[in-house]
């Protein structure tokens, strides 16, 4: 059977409504399911004739809310929409024509008689519930950022109404598949069957790459319904070519740059392992029904329950494996164990999928998972509500070495608030600074949130509280810290000079180690070393208890230049401007937040600061797109137009290969402070009062780099000469604010 074709709605408009119709946010109105059509009833003059079949009104459509739609998804919904209408518009519809308020036209059992009357076949009794969802045929034209393929609404009409979402599709992928879900301009449908494949899919502005399906890659037997992994069925250079892409979508519709502005994405560095990978993962599991509270303490108890009944409650499994392990107590057994999966999210469905293994987490947390889940499905009874495991992959630390850690006078204690678990309850830890990890290197799996993991990247080892964040596949921490070196290494060769690198969001301090002793490479290690040359680190982060590890960790690995500080990013310019007095055109910056990117009072002390090179890692490329376009366009403003930041190199590295996670890689330096400062000074001769000098000062001592608008003492004096000081701005207000200046001292 096949999709109605219904005659296209002018774009903007709801297409016929049907049934039961989907609410903006997915949710569905309830409402009385619609009748068969009624024989024509002679009309009563008032209200309706007992005879008369009651009629069901069908409630309209209300988009409750407006909804914060994805706006990733929106951007590839409308590419799709447009380049697959291209044929047929000589002018494509604007954005909101093309994703107005409309609702997916569900089909009705009109349209299931009316399609069976066509293919000459008998209604089934079945087909009276399917028009609730929609089984239908689709062409997959395009591909999520999220690796799922996007299909187009009515099949093969030039002009295309509505966008599916189908999972585990590819673009030039028929498939048959039932519609699941809908949103505000898209819905989402399960995968059925795959009709047939194109051979490689063919290119165009939709989804520019060539890609194959090769089902003989696939390494789990989960693959296709966990929600986890969206790309094990392709090649690996093909995965590496679309997270590529993603980057390149990411940096065209999100940082709000001229495309010229941007350079070339580089080819997505590679991870060395693409299985077993992965060292943390953390499936879920729920109460089953029968344990949660409402059940256990029912106002009106319910008589226990037959041995057969329960039997038949799912419990089965078990009894027969009771009677053929000869264990003659099944009702014993069955009270002792539930059905809890426990594992990840199902695909197209809200419920959990329960996973024995997952290939692509390391050896050590797979061996580990069958007798944690065994553990938790026997004291089921004990757990109040569901919960999240964690399996953390641990090398193995030496015993005679942890032994030690008793009489280690350097030992230090760390003492804060780590995550209360259900075994260990919060506790100081005493850390050993005498750290050896057995050889040949074991793998071990810690569960315990407060439990403490060694990893090493290169020479280098770290220590962690299991609960706290550290990069999830160890096999690439070498390649990715290796990039970032090579980017400050850039810098190192110009001259040498005092070089201070800021890690901002260091974690338990992965960049400030590995990069501690590369900023004087390329220097003369006597001068370093007799202190004629600066080359130091400074690490913030918001965790305390990663900064004790960070402290902690520059300790065991013997690396004196770095000083970590606990707090917001957002207060780190304090302490690296009045504190260390670090200038900016000393400094690199490395930048790698969370999920959801830096906020914007931070980015602007970065702007006021200036650093001379900015290295922004991000498992976010869409938020990175976004705060690089900011930081370029904020130090490009003002008496600095033209000379902020530049992107020196864009790229992908692959973290999660199989998944469609994309990690960013971004280096963009400024265009020489150091040249800046020389052309006011060159102005401060001519007698030309630049936007940037602190006019207001007695002596006229300060020139600022950003803002007029500068108490004296938040201006860092941090070079003098001749003409005065050098000073940076603590905070840079408003814009408004600092047009106001601007224009204060044009009239001045
Ligand atoms: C993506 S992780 C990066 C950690 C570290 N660079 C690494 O690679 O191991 C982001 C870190 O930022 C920290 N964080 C989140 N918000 C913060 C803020 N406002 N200021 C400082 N750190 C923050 C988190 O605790 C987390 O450790």
């Amino acid at each position: 059977m096949s999709v109605p074709r219904s005659p296209p709605s002018p774009a903007g408009e709801p297409p016929a409504k049907k049934g039961k119709f989907a609410t903006v946010d997915g949710d569905f109105e309830e409402e009385a399911a619609v009748t068969e059509p009624t024989q024509d009833v002679p009309t009563q003059p008032r209200g309706r004739h007992p005879a008369q079949p009651k009629k069901t009104k069908i409630k309209p459509i209300r988009y409750k809310k407006p909804v914060a739609v994805d706006p990733v998804l929106k951007h590839d919904i409308l590419t799709v929409l447009r380049w697959s209408g291209l044929p047929a518009w000589t002018n494509p519809p604007s954005e909101a024509a093309l994703l107005g308020p409309r609702t997916w036209p569900k089909r009705g059992p009109d349209d299931i008689r009316r399609d069976a009357e066509i293919n000459g076949e008998e209604l089934q009794p079945e087909d009276a519930n399917r028009w609730e969802f929609t089984e239908s045929e689709f062409k997959v034209v395009g591909l999520t950022s999220h690796g799922d393929g996007i299909a187009v609404y009515p099949l093969d009409s030039e002009t295309p109404e509505w966008a599916i979402i189908i999972p585990f599709t590819l673009p030039g992928d028929r498939v048959r598949a039932r519609v699941t879900r809908h949103a505000q301009y898209h819905s989402y449908a399960e995968p059925l069957q795959i009709i047939s494949e194109s051979p490689e899919t063919a290119m165009s502005s939709a989804f520019p790459l060539q890609i194959k399906r090769d089902n003989s890659l696939i390494g789990c037997k989960y693959f296709g319904t966990c929600a986890g992994c969206q790309y094990q069925s392709l090649p690996y250079e093909q995965q590496l070519a679309l997270k590529r892409w993603v980057l390149q979508k990411a940096m065209k519709n999100f940082s709000g740059l001229e495309s010229e502005e941007i350079p070339d994405v580089k080819e997505t560095i590679p991870s060395p392992s693409q299985y077993g990978y992965r060292t943390k993962i953390t499936p879920h599991f729920d109460l089953p029904k029968q344990l949660q509270p409402k059940r256990r303490a029912p106002k009106n108890p319910v008589p226990p329950k037959s041995e057969e009944a329960m039997i038949a409650e799912g419990a089965a499994f078990s009894a027969a494996e009771a009677m053929y392990n000869g264990e003659n107590s099944i009702v014993g057994q069955v009270k002792e164990e539930f059905d809890v999966p426990i594992g990840f999210e199902e695909k197209c469905r809200s419920r959990l999928l329960d996973i024995e293994e997952c290939p692509i987490a390391t050896p050590a947390i797979n061996k580990a998972m069958p007798s944690a889940r065994a553990d938790v499905k026997k004291n089921i009874r004990d757990y109040k509500k569901g919960a999240t495991l964690l399996f953390r992959d641990c090398l193995v630390v030496e015993e005679e070495a942890k032994d030690g850690a008793m009489e280690d006078q350097a030992a230090v204690k760390i003492e804060v608030s780590l995550v209360p678990t259900r075994k260990s309850k919060k506790a100081p830890l005493q850390l050993s600074t005498n750290v050896k990890l057995k050889q040949p290197e074991e793998h071990i799996c810690v569960s315990d949130h407060n439990k403490t993991i060694t990893e090493r990247v290169g020479e280098i080892i770290f220590q962690f509280p299991a609960g706290s964040f550290f990069q999830n596949n160890a096999s690439i921490l070498r390649p990715l810290t290796d990039f970032v070196r090579e980017q400050i290494e850039l810098d190192a060769r110009e001259k040498e000079e005092d070089r201070y690198l800021v890690d901002a969001y260091c974690g338990s301090g992965l960049f400030s180690l590995t990069l501690a002793s590369h900023l004087s490479v390329h220097y003369d290690s006597e001068r370093v070393l007799s202190g004629v040359l600066n080359t130091k680190v400074c690490g913030i982060e918001i965790d305390p208890a990663s900064i004790a590890y960070a402290n902690h960790n520059a300790t065991i690995n013997s690396i004196s230049n770095v000083e970590f500080h606990s707090g917001a990013s957002e207060t780190l310019f304090d302490a690296v401007t009045k504190d260390l007095k670090w200038a900016g055109d000393k400094t690199t910056l490395i930048v790698d937040p969370p999920r959801k990117g830096c906020d914007a009072g931070f980015l602007k002390q970065v702007v006021a600061f200036l650093p001379r090179r900015v290295v922004y890692v991000s498992c976010n490329v869409h938020t990175m797109a976004e705060n690089v376009g900011d930081l370029i366009r904020w130090s490009n403003e003002g008496d600095r137009a033209g000379k902020g930041y530049k992107i020196s190199s864009v790229g992908a590295i692959d973290l999660f290969p199989q998944t469609h996670h994309t990690e960013g890689l971004l280096n963009y330096r400024i265009e020489s402070t150091i040249t800046l400062i020389r052309q006011k000074q060159r102005h401060l001769r001519n007698s030309y009062l630049p936007f940037g000098i602190a006019a207001s000062l007695e002596k006229l001592q300060f020139i600022v780099t950003a803002s007029l608008d500068i108490e004296r003492d938040s201006v860092n004096a941090a070079n003098t000469d001749e003409y005065g000081g050098y000073g940076y701005p603590m905070s840079l207000d408003s814009t408004d604010h600092l047009h106001t200046s601007i224009a204060k001292s044009e009239r001045a």
